[in-house]
């Protein structure tokens, strides 16, 4: 599978600078709103950046590791939630209409057969992943064509003109994988990596921990990025792997979630690394084992509100403050228009 992402390049960057150094404010007061608004303009290479029709891609996936005790909640709470989703309940609906963002719900691997649906897209691949104490979550195939799913999906937004992306995700156990996905990529220990989730306590996240000791023995000998998503990832997080690589290709910009969300991002950095020029990462997980992450990726997350929900809430509300970023960029006056003396 080609992926193919330009590193960023713009030549139009010095005058993107000098369009926001002379807005009516001293130098570099607007903080973090100008790295975001050099960023997306930089993508955009444009010196007048628009945010067009912003989505958020929710993928929903069922994990085998389930079986080894390692969330507090039931498998079936993955497909309960996409039927919360589709009745617009859940927390990333309220967030998604409160901010005027797309929301499309993604079937990858439930293990649950859903009536057809207008907005559920079925890119089931299987009933959930097996076990990957006891062999790889997926075969190959399955991982490749999740990465080919999640890659069409983008297809189909940029047709419609989509330039910021989002992406969330719905799994019982999948920070258990998204905390394997961390060792394997970034030579974590499970100790560290392992969390909370939905809210174990300490004996809880020690045995997850050495569950995912257990899975990183038995694939240890894997080194090719696709091979270590298949053998420990998850068909959401694949998925959505498969979109960001694609979103990238063709210039949108990424917000990037929490710990699950991030894990993705895991994956298709080491598939190719200059992803990271197109993503904005929009919040801390309090989830541990996303701090490492984000350290990995030298990144730096505009919101940290303690959220540790995951299904693109992040993303969903830190979006206000990147339109500020292109709002300031686009509306504020320059000292020469609006008479201010600059130092
Ligand atoms: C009601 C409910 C709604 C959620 N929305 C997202 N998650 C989050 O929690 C799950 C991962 O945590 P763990 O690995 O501990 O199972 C994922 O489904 C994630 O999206 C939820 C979890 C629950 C219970
Ligand atoms: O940060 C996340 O994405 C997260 C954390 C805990 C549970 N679910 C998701």
């Amino acid at each position: 599978m080609e992926f193919n992402i330009q590193a960023l390049k713009s030549e139009l960057s010095e005058k993107i600078t000098h369009k926001i150094n002379t807005k009516t404010k001293p130098l570099g007061s607007l903080g973090k709103l100008e790295s975001i608004a050099l960023k997306i303009s930089e993508i955009q290479n444009t010196l007048t950046p628009k945010l067009i029709n912003p989505t958020i891609i929710v993928c929903a996936g069922d994990h085998g590791v389930t079986e080894e005790g390692i969330s507090p909640f039931p498998q079936e709470v993955t497909f309960q939630m996409v039927m919360n989703y589709l009745s617009g309940g859940a927390a990333i609906n309220v967030f998604t209409k409160q901010n005027n963002i797309d929301l499309l719900l993604v079937d990858t691997g439930v293990n649950f057969d859903f009536e057809s649906h207008p907005h559920l897209i079925d890119k089931k691949i299987a009933y959930g992943t097996k076990n990957f104490t006891k062999g790889p979550a997926m075969t190959q195939k399955q991982c490749d064509k999740a990465l080919n799913n999640g890659a069409g999906l983008v297809d189909e937004l940029q047709k419609k003109g989509t330039n910021i992306i989002g992406f969330g995700e719905m799994g019982i156990g999948n920070t258990t994988a998204a905390a394997a996905l961390l060792c394997a990529y970034t030579g974590c220990t499970p100790n560290k990596a392992a969390g909370a989730g939905t809210g174990l306590d300490e004996k809880g996240i020690a045995h997850k921990a050495s569950v995912i000791e257990i899975a990183l023995q038995l694939h240890k000998e894997l080194k090719d990025p696709m091979h270590i998503l298949a053998a420990l990832g998850g068909f959401e997080m694949a998925t959505i792997t498969g979109a960001m690589l694609q979103a990238a290709k063709y210039k949108m910009t990424i917000m990037i979630d929490g710990f699950i969300v991030t894990s993705a991002l895991l994956a298709a950095y080491k598939i190719n690394n200059n992803i990271l020029d197109y993503c904005i990462f929009s919040h801390k997980s309090h989830e541990n084992g996303h701090d490492l992450m984000l350290n990995y990726l030298q990144a730096e997350p505009i919101l940290d509100l303690d959220m540790r929900l995951g299904e693109g809430t992040g993303s969903a509300v830190a979006y206000p403050i990147i339109e500020s970023a292109i709002q300031f960029l686009n509306r504020m006056s320059s000292f020469e228009d609006a008479g201010v003396s600059n130092r």
